[in-house]
């Protein structure tokens, strides 16, 4: 288990380093529109699951929204500060 934050310093090093294998540099690399289109596909996925799957399945599905909200912020040069300040 990892908090937001410790998930978020994990991607940004993947994203320095870029090691073999990792999912995250492969989204990165296919770029924000991608990236985006993710996003959204794992909102509805959080939207389906709240309304008809329980709360493990809606709680998976929040995760991995929560994870490609991450590597859009990363895509696109953001900190947590830079998302944090608007909270
Ligand atoms: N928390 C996540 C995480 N949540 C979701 N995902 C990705 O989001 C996808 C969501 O899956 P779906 O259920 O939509 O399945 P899918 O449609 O078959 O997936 P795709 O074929 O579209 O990839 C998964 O395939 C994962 O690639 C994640 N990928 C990685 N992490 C964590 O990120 C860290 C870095 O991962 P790597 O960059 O892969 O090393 C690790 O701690 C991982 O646990």
């Amino acid at each position: 288990m990892k908090t937001f934050d410790e998930l978020f310093a994990e991607l940004s090093e993947k994203a320095q380093t870029r090691p073999e294998g990792s999912g995250t540099v492969r989204q990165l690399d296919a770029g924000v529109h991608a990236i985006g289109k993710k996003l959204i596909e794992e909102a509805a996925e959080s939207w389906m699951a709240a309304e008809h799957e329980g709360k493990d399945a809606t709680a998976l599905e929040i995760s991995q929204l929560l994870y490609h909200a991450q590597v859009l912020m990363i895509a696109s040069g953001l900190s947590l500060e830079d998302v944090y300040t608007h909270l």
